[in-house]
């Protein structure tokens, strides 16, 4: 068979498996249709997403992937079925921190997938509130973000807010150089996020020194202006790029690759445990000596790691301070339950704001 035959033959035969796929992933929108069914009789109406369930569905898809797609190619995938099936029984509408073209809103369609309705928003406080309101189901704030420094802003939301964290998402983030042309010629400015730009610095100073560099309020904004102005680029996201329809001059510039930010996805509801969860709490305790060395001891009296402890001042009172920390496993797992009962008599103050999968795609 000469090469042309055998690329027909092959073709021929991905024709065949594309009409078994389709046929398979409507099978399973039917099934997501009648799970719906059965959750409006059941009275179920605010539990259409479940992030355990969908967390389950990944893990098993990463442990029985064939290959050769990657175990994050191969969850990415499903991802994106679920949310179609998702969309069929209850579309999402999911608020983040805007404007479009962040890391945030990558962020939310890589833990929503692309059939969700989603509203950018302009502040954190915005993006709570939309939420707390009614108005979006769930939202994605930064929280660890070395890109748009918003950390503190986050946790100290969580301390008067009734919202619970109902996921996260780890978001690598790829910086490429983004523009109209074809090419680095003729750029005069370069638009980003300040800690974009100096995340990037080494590349900009050896391939881009003649342009000037320009601080913006974000990436999606640096974007919004490479696209308007012929002669300039931006520093941002693959996202940023399919928004303002910009090519990718050059790809991955930031000096030190592997830069990851963590994302929460809050919303009104409390997730049943899916077998690999983290928990956040907000605890406080008097300024006295050993005080914090007394009161994380019952996690290690019941096995628990902590995977974060970061402290903000209380607003409380002058002696009081105000611990965020994360640990493995669910609050209803009866490890965690006996440690947390412990950690609340020795704590002026304890909120569980919420049980979660980890991340997963
Ligand atoms: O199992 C469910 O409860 C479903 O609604 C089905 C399904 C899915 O497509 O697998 C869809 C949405 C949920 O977030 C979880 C899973």
């Amino acid at each position: 068979m000469n090469e042309s035959d055998q690329l027909k033959t092959i073709r021929e035969r991905i024709d065949r498996i594309d009409d078994q796929l389709l046929e398979l992933i409507s099978e399973r929108a039917r099934c997501a249709q009648d799970v719906a069914r059965i959750k409006q009789v059941a009275g179920e109406m605010n539990d259409f997403y479940r992030p355990d369930r969908e967390a389950q569905i990944l893990a098993r898809v990463r442990e029985l992937n064939p290959g050769p797609l990657s175990d994050d190619e191969a969850a990415r995938l499903i991802r994106e079925v679920m949310s179609a099936c998702l969309a069929l029984e209850k579309p999402l509408t999911i608020a983040f921190l805007g404007p479009e073209g962040t890391f945030t809103q990558a962020a939310a369609l890589r833990h929503f997938g692309h059939s969700i309705q989603s509203t950018a928003l302009g502040s954190i406080d915005l993006v709570f509130r939309e939420v707390e309101s009614g108005s979006a189901h769930y939202g994605v704030v930064p929280v660890e973000n070395s890109t748009e420094g918003v950390v503190n802003h986050t946790l100290d939301m969580f301390m008067r807010s009734p919202l619970h964290i109902c996921g996260e998402v780890q978001q690598r983030i790829e910086l490429h150089l983004l523009g109209k042309g074809s090419d680095t010629s003729g750029i005069r400015r370069v638009y980003s996020h300040q800690q974009s730009l100096a995340q990037c610095r080494e590349w900009l100073d050896t391939n881009l020194l003649q342009a000037e560099r320009i601080a913006v309020s974000s990436n999606g904004e640096a974007a919004r202006r490479a696209a308007a102005e012929p002669d300039s680029a931006a520093v941002a996201s693959e996202t940023a790029a399919e928004l303002y329809g910009l090519n990718r001059l050059a790809r991955n510039i930031e000096d030190e690759p592997g830069n990851t930010t963590r994302f929460l996805v809050i919303g009104r509801q409390t997730v049943a445990p899916s077998g690999q969860d983290k928990t956040s709490l907000l605890v406080s305790v008097r300024n006295e000596p050993g005080a914090l060395y007394t009161l994380l001891a019952p996690f290690n009296e019941h096995g628990i790691s902590m995977t974060r402890i970061e402290s903000r001042p209380s607003r409380r009172g002058v002696w009081d301070y105000v611990f965020f920390v994360d640990i493995e496993g669910h609050a209803g797992d009866a490890q965690v339950a006996a440690a947390l009962a412990e950690l609340e008599q020795r704590a002026s103050f304890l909120k569980v704001l919420g049980s979660y999968p980890r991340a997963q795609v």
